[in-house]
């Protein structure tokens, strides 16, 4: 956190370490909302986080850490390692993904005996765990170290651990210890990541060109382009080569790299840059009456032979301007791309004399590309319009004056005046005035939310009724909405098999006809066929094979499916997750702030004999006054709504998922359920009073100070208003099990779970057994974890997708989750599952389409079935068709928008059974 705030506002570096939030990721599972200082663990307190002899069988019980784990588990951990493959489509090891999903590929089954050391991956490498590269590097220092059999990352603790088999008679741990430190400090300062825009793309496959370019540089480690949204993001070795080398590169490779403002990413413009966009439709409409005049001037004009040929030439020139320019362009870098092949078919049929054919074909070319940017300028204005609903200026509260300052300028602190009907600046809390927002630009609701002084609002949203006085929490380009628009337009970045899929066909799909389109005319003409017919027929072929649909079929699908979604509240981050998304059929829970609304009240006291309720409460709210758990919330204002005032405690210390102890006076004062007295004796007089309230259907924290036992407490949230049709919806959407995984015990989970009709509740689980549990049903299935992202991190990251609710109010929530519904609105879910799986069903369909015409072309030319112009009209249509499909998704959007909400549930007592 600490180092987010000290980002300064020229900061636009994207990737790098300081945009790591430290949410979530930490020593193990931990609540990170309170322990906010050691949930990163420093470099200095690298840990080891378990070692164990392992003599058969390296991957055996080995890996297996003394967290309960099921001793029978020797071919399971093995089986662990390959299911982190299951996500590996293959080609996207070095690709920005998570490690999670690849598997490492230095991986190998490691053979003999040896010891097993596992290292916190986040202490090892402070900064990005995501990145892979960067965990390669440090991989191949540690494999160097004599006496290392093998190394790899595990996941299956919830958090990456780097796992580090080594023979203890050559090397000591001490000394790999040592060498992880100084590679991790190494890898951690030099490996970066950084984002541009990139100008001057021409076609889809341009980003094939410039993911290939750049990736030749030495010191690149993963280059990756979002064609729709123009971004590249660029990892690299900082030592190697540096961010004006990779620029430089572009530059030859014929691109200009642009350093995106945050947020304001998207500023208008449009393909090619410069004049192009200007250009693009006049010289089409140009060209297209050249070729009219040509074929008039043919048929009316017979006399002047010249005349047609003359037309047709200058329709050629105007129709083929930008495809000329790009294809010397890379032809001087030896590259051959789609305009190459077109202008070769066109400049082939007119030096065989067929003038009107080569025009015709340029004509169509250049229109097919012209339409094709116009409906991709359209998806991208959707996501542009996102960032533009941020105000330029803002009002800014200055020695007593109020000045319009930019928002650039505005600092963390400042206090800003939103007047009714303006849109709020920057994100901040309220300090004075109460009105309602209307915060569609995040959370894509229409409905005004109530707000007061202490609430936080978001630059974007619309303050719909008083003047409000807001201190600034947060820069213009660290704001919500910045950080949305940017993860939006990376998304396609983070390609998924289907995008992969078509990416790599295309790659090899080019010179392939290349090569095809020098040997099918020798052969023909070998066989016979007149040299005239047997050059136009090659000039089909390449038109009919040049992959053009399949370079934009997958990249147009997924920025409107993105853009759909963003306008619709909910945040995808990868095209990897929207096609991930669209085949989960498994949705695993979390229960508080999930299915529940999150606030749990006190419902009862239970008192042991001979001590008061007032001091039964007292002492338990002296202890959770230093808690942020929602349970820990419940009693302090229980508490405070009592009167009462509590002794400070000191000294807190939380036991994850079984409750904590700290100081009051002398005593240690112990708040949590039964499990944390495990070792203890409890008089049955508690258990009978545990026993009695989770009848009830309460949430059970039993209190002892020092030896004696005060009682114990009973607390209950609220379901949330539809959870129940939620949970209907998806199942009738096909996702076949749904479950709830709970830290609480599970009467109240049954009767949660009951209420809003999931199939199955697990309870009580530990965070570590919520990730074991998220792996379990991730063998049979695809499964998707939802939570609130802070106490769940771990168990969102085992998931093949985390999606975190109400991104909006909470970083833990935007950073950790894979997916973000951004407000608190659990109906988001159903409709960002459709839309994944609509997105995935356009894609194949996308693909099916484009390989099918070129299929069928290719067959139908090198039979001689087609003529070049047919082979143009249906190569252009296939194209045309598939950006059009893939725009369809759009217009998609969450279907019970604005519907009044159902009105809570009071949790009711378990049934009895
Ligand atoms: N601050 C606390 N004070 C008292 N008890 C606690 C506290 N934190 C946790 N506990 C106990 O541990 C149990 C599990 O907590 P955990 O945080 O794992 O689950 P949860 O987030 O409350 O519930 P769920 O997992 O269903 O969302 C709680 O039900 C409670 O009994
Ligand atoms: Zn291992």
């Amino acid at each position: 956190m600490s180092e987010q705030k000290n980002r300064s506002p020229q900061d636009t570096h994207v990737h790098g370490p300081e945009c790591r939030h430290d949410h979530g990721h930490g020593d193990g599972p931990s609540l990170a909302a309170e322990k906010p200082a050691a949930a990163k663990p420093r470099f200095k307190d690298l840990k080891v986080v378990g070692t164990k002899s392992a003599e058969a069988h390296v991957h055996g019980p080995s890996c297996n850490h003394d967290h309960g784990h099921d001793p029978a588990h020797g071919d399971g951990h093995a089986h662990e390692h390959g299911e982190s493959c299951d996500h590996d489509h293959g080609g996207h090891g070095h690709h920005h993904a998570k490690p999670k999903r690849v598997r490492p590929p230095g991986y190998r089954a490691a053979e003999g005996g040896g010891v097993a050391l596992q290292l916190d991956l986040e202490g090892a490498l402070p900064g990005e765990t995501d990145d892979l590269g960067r965990f390669q590097k440090l991989e191949a220092a540690l494999e160097a170290q004599h006496g290392v059999i093998d190394v790899h990352l595990r996941r299956d603790q919830g958090y990456p651990e780097i796992c580090l088999h080594y023979n203890p008679g050559l090397v000591s741990a001490a000394t790999l210890l040592a060498t992880a430190q100084r590679t991790g400090a190494q890898v951690a300062k030099r490996y970066k990541g950084h984002t541009w825009f990139v100008r001057g793309m021409t076609s889809a496959d341009s980003a094939t060109a410039i993911e290939h370019g750049l990736g030749k540089l030495t010191g690149v480690l993963s280059a990756n382009v979002a064609y729709a949204s123009e971004r590249l993001v660029v990892e690299y070795d900082s030592e190697t080569v540096s961010l004006k080398d990779i620029e430089a590169q572009a530059k030859s490779l014929g691109y200009t790299l642009e350093v995106p403002s945050h947020g304001h990413a998207c500023s208008h413009h449009a393909h090619g840059g410069g004049l192009a966009p200007l250009l693009e439709m006049p010289l089409v409409v140009a060209a297209g009456v050249l070729l009219v005049a040509g074929w008039a001037l043919e048929h009316f004009v017979p006399s002047l032979t010249w005349a047609p040929t003359a037309a047709w030439a200058l329709s050629i020139v105007s129709g083929g301007f930008f495809a000329i320019r790009g294809s010397v362009k890379s032809l001087l870098q030896l590259r051959i791309d789609i305009e190459t092949m077109m202008v070769v078919a066109a400049l082939g049929a007119a030096v065989l004399g067929s003038w009107f054919e080569g025009a015709f074909l340029l004509f169509l070319f250049s229109a097919g590309h012209a339409l094709e940017h116009r409906a991709m300028d359209r998806a991208r204005r959707s996501i542009e319009s996102l960032g533009a609903l941020r105000p330029e200026v803002a009002r800014v509260r200055r020695d007593g004056e109020l000045v319009e300052v930019p928002v650039a300028q505005v600092l963390r602190g400042d206090r800003v005046v939103v007047r009714p009907g303006d849109r709020v600046p920057l994100d901040g809390i309220i300090r004075e005035g109460k009105s309602s927002l209307e915060q569609a630009a995040i959370t894509g609701e229409s409905m005004p939310v109530p707000k007061q002084p202490g609430d936080e609002v978001f630059s974007g949203t619309v303050n719909c009724e008083a003047l409000l006085e807001v201190e600034v929490t947060r820069l213009s380009s660290e704001s919500v909405l910045a950080r949305v628009v940017d993860m939006v337009a990376e998304a396609e970045a983070q390609k998924g098999p289907n995008q992969r899929f078509a990416q790599r066909l295309e790659r090899t799909f080019a010179p392939l006809v290349m090569i095809g389109a020098v040997i099918f005319p020798v052969v023909l003409v070998l066989l016979g066929t007149p040299l005239e017919e047997a050059v136009l027929r090659a000039v089909s072929l390449l038109v009919a094979a040049s992959p053009c649909a399949l370079a934009i079929s997958t990249p147009s699908a997924v920025l409107s499916a993105v853009a759909a979604a963003a306008r619709g509240g909910v945040l995808i981050k990868g095209g990897i997750y929207l096609e991930l998304l669209g085949k989960v059929n498994a949705i695993a829970f979390d229960k508080t702030g999930t299915l529940t609304v999150g606030k749990p009240k006190l419902l009862s006291t239970a008192p042991m004999d001979g001590v008061t309720e007032e001091d039964l409460l007292g002492t338990a709210a002296s202890v959770e006054a230093l808690s942020a758990h929602p349970l820990a919330h419940a009693i302090v204002e229980a508490a405070a709504s009592r009167g009462l005032k509590p002794a400070a405690g000191s000294d807190m210390e939380a036991v994850h998922g079984k409750g904590l102890r700290a100081k009051v006076g002398d005593a240690v004062v112990t708040v949590g359920n039964l499990a944390l007295f495990a070792g203890d004796t409890v008089p049955d007089d508690i258990r009978a009073r545990v026993d009695r309230l989770e009848e009830s259907g309460q949430t059970t924290m039993v209190v002892r100070r020092a030896d004696r036992f005060l009682g114990v407490l009973g607390v209950a949230d609220t379901v949330r208003a539809g959870a129940r049709h939620v949970i209907s919806t998806l199942k009738q959407q096909g996702i076949a099990r749904t479950v709830m995984l709970s830290g609480d015990n599970s009467r109240v989970a049954k009767s949660i779970a009951a209420q809003v009709g999931l199939d199955e509740a697990r309870a009580p689980l530990m965070p570590a057994d919520k990730v074991t549990a998220v792996r379990e049903m991730g063998r049979e299935g695809s499964v998707a974890m939802v939570g609130d992202g802070v106490n769940d991190a771990p168990a969102l990251a085992a998931a093949a997708v985390g999606v975190a609710m109400g991104g909006a109010g909470s970083d833990a929530a935007l950073e950790t989750a894979d997916v973000v519904l951004m407000s608190d609105d659990l109906s988001r879910l159903p409709f960002a599952v459709s839309l994944a799986r609509q997105a995935t069903a356009v894609m194949k369909q996308n693909l099916v389409i484009a390989l099918g015409v070129s299929g069928v072309l290719i067959i139908a030319t090198l039979l001689g079935l087609t003529k070049i112009s047919h082979a143009v009209v249906l190569h252009e249509g296939s194209t045309l068709l598939v950006v059009a499909n893939g725009l369809r998704l759009l217009a998609l959007r969450p279907k019970a928008l604005g519907s009044t909400p159902l009105p809570s549930m009071e949790i009711a007592p378990a049934p009895r059974s």
